[in-house]
């Protein structure tokens, strides 16, 4: 975020969003940092680039009043999107690739780490927490949540980026200004206050670091350089997976039929579904330096309800980012890596003054644009709600 910045505008939105859209935040900062930074509950959020993702804590509760308002009464039963229904129960827990670490963060050059402590912690619902706990408390914690899902994807790397880490520290230390800081699943390296003349050497650095280590990527963002692991796996990857891991399954997940609206007696009757409601959404948050992204969903209109199963088309994601690793996702959702488009429906929004090469359908200027679009969003969503349960 810009210093211009609605910052509480930004955080109220996206506390609103998530009570009519399945919402999420995907960074390149670790998942402890992102958490701490937006400090919302109730979001998806994915640190590491993708790499580190987790689940809202009562996500699957939220998200089931959701669904389960769509699968068995439509609109008319609704108490109002996001609410739990009385007596709607969570689901099962889902557990994925659960891990505890030790806290990761660290940061060289006076770059002070922000406190990992315990993201690894909430993630294993139901057995104690297990590692640092207290993550953020108020960031997103709720540690012991039965519906918490914690996805690493490259756990075995975690000692290799470590290691690189305390490397790029040693042999940067003769380097004025630059900055190494941990983001577990990827170290950064920053050059942004270096003198230019340094950059080169900062670069060489960075290459023989990665030189030393198999299977280790170097990527470049805004003066900045990345190490991380070289595995096809990537902010598109992140978004694919939460789709269709989590959003999609937990959308068919409601059997049950819901409780009757007031008023009404007997047992509700299961309707086919009604056309696509809902969304996923995956965005990169806005940054101290002016970038950033906010994430919502959309409904599709009714007359595009026409599906082959019963999956596809009931999703359309609004991906917002600023980065240069913001166009893997934009490229997911344009269809552009092979993935089937009904079942991906969306659109990325590139967030830049500037106009430049991208795969993002649509800009929008600055953080601020991105703050008023989402709130013109969670606007359509309360909206939605109100009509709905005046029905
Ligand atoms: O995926 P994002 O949320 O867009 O994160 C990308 C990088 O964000 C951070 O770096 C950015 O902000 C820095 C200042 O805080 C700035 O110096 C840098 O140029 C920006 O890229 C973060 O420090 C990086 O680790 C992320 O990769």
């Amino acid at each position: 975020m810009s210093e211009s910045t609605d910052v509480p505008l930004v955080r109220t939105v996206l506390t609103e969003l998530p009570k009519h859209f399945i919402t999420g935040v995907i960074s390149g900062r670790s998942l402890g940092k992102i958490r701490a930074f937006v400090g919302v509950k109730g979001l998806f959020y994915a640190g590491s680039h993708g790499f580190d993702i987790l689940s809202p804590s009562r996500s699957a509760y939220s998200m089931h009043s959701h669904m389960q308002r769509v699968a068995s009464l439509g609109p008319a039963s609704a108490s109002c999107c996001g609410q739990a229904q009385p007596g709607a129960e969570a689901p099962p827990a889902r557990t994925d690739t659960a891990v505890s670490s030790s806290n990761g963060e660290v940061a060289a050059n006076g770059n002070t780490g922000d406190g990992e402590a315990g993201a690894s912690g909430c993630q294993e619902a139901g057995s104690g927490g297990g590692g640092g706990g207290g993550d953020e408390e108020g960031a997103g914690g709720d540690c012991g949540a039965l519906e918490e899902v914690r996805h690493q994807v490259a756990q075995e790397y975690l000692p290799v980026m470590e290691n690189i880490r305390d490397q790029l520290i040693a042999e940067l230390k003769g380097i004025d200004k630059a900055e190494v800081e941990d983001n577990r699943f990827s170290v950064s390296i920053h050059y942004r206050n270096c003198a230019r003349v340094d950059v080169p050497r900062v670069k060489e650095v960075v290459e023989r670091v990665q030189a030393r280590h198999e299977r280790i990527r170097m990527g470049s963002g805004k003066e900045v350089f990345e190490l991380q692991p070289d595995i096809a796996w990537d902010k598109g990857k992140a978004v694919l997976w939460l789709l269709d891991k989590l959003v999609m399954p937990m959308a068919q997940a409601p059997e049950e039929p819901a409780p009757p609206p007031p008023g009404e007696t007997g047992g509700a009757v299961t309707p086919p579904l009604p056309p696509p409601v809902g969304t996923a959404a995956a965005a990169t948050v806005s940054s101290s330096n002016g970038g950033g992204s906010g994430v919502a969903g959309a409904t599709k209109e009714e007359e595009e309800g026409d599906y082959d199963d019963e999956y596809s088309g009931r999703f359309f994601t609004i991906f917002i980012g600023d980065d240069k690793t913001d166009e893997n996702a934009f490229r997911v959702l344009n269809g552009d890596m092979g993935e089937d488009r009904a079942r991906h429906d969306g659109v990325g929004i590139l967030v830049s003054e500037e106009s430049r090469e991208t795969n993002a359908a649509y800009t929008l200027r600055n953080p601020d644009e991105v703050a008023s679009f989402l709130e013109k969003i969670a606007m359509l969503g309360s909206e939605r709600c109100g009509s709905s349960s005046s029905r």
